[in-house]
């Protein structure tokens, strides 16, 4: 059976404390509440000590991004192996921030991918449609060009260790979710395209979030639908108490 995982992402915000000791609140929090994944995505500058804050409890630490070579001369740049050596054990790639701000393409994404599953990281692959894709009828087309792009060359035995996290991109911070109905909806249909690149078999089993201003409010009504897996949660996930509620809302 799949696994639902709920992971956070907290963008470009607190600093080196306030990551321990939110963290060390949520540990509480979620102590006991087991059938669910917990990843938080914090900023590299933090990585290390929330490793450590962590340690024991079940909770698991992404970082936010990754280099997909393995050293050399790329300023500013983190490379698989140095977020290994320290205890991340997820990354988030292709976020449609990155996408928009950094013009990351399918292809450098993909490159991403591969060198996170080279180096025992789970990646969790963003892809989802802008406003104008959705309202032109394209959010099929658009999430399945990005799947097949960040995915492409894997083998059945890879892909069934990747995270997809579906983020439909005008409902990232703006408080607009996609109705249950609607993501239930868009997250068969990618199931469906994996199941057409790697076989229905390793489709069933990859987990396949939903983000897009997910809350304590509505995050039970969005992971109760057959395929939406868990979530991949922005501002909710800055406050211990709101995302402790999102990764309860997950208890299967
Ligand atoms: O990675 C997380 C998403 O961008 C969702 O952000 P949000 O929950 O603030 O809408």
């Amino acid at each position: 059976m799949r696994k639902t995982i709920v992971a956070g992402n907290w963008k470009m915000n607190k600093t080196n404390s306030e990551s321990v000791e939110m963290l060390t609140e949520l540990k509480e929090l979620v102590k006991g509440m087991n059938n669910v994944g917990i990843v938080l995505g914090v900023p590299f500058t933090a990585l290390s000590d929330a490793v450590k804050a962590v340690e024991g409890s079940g909770i698991e630490i992404a970082a936010q991004n990754m280099n997909p070579n393995e050293s050399g001369a790329f300023t500013g740049e983190i490379a698989p192996s140095m977020l290994t050596s320290i205890g991340v054990k997820y990354v988030i790639l292709g976020h449609s921030e990155r996408r928009e701000y950094y013009k990351e393409c399918d292809e450098f994404i993909n490159e991403k991918v591969k060198a996170a599953l080279k180096n025992g990281l789970t990646p969790i692959l963003c892809i989802g449609e802008k406003l104008e894709d959705r309202e032109s009828g394209k959010t099929d087309e658009v999430n399945e060009k990005q799947l097949r792009g960040g995915m492409a060359g894997l083998t059945a035995e890879e892909a069934a260790k990747v995270v997809v996290a579906y983020e439909p991109v005008w409902a990232i911070g703006t408080g607009k979710t996609a109705t249950p109905e609607m993501a239930q909806e868009t997250h068969k249909a990618i199931r469906n395209f994996l199941a057409d690149m790697f076989g229905a078999e390793v489709a069933e089993e990859i987990t396949i979030q939903y983000g897009g201003s997910m809350k304590p409010a509505n995050a039970a009504e969005l992971m109760g639908q057959t395929d939406i897996d868990g979530g991949l949660v922005g501002g909710a996930s800055l406050e211990a108490s709101s995302f402790s509620k999102i990764v309860e809302a997950g208890v299967k």
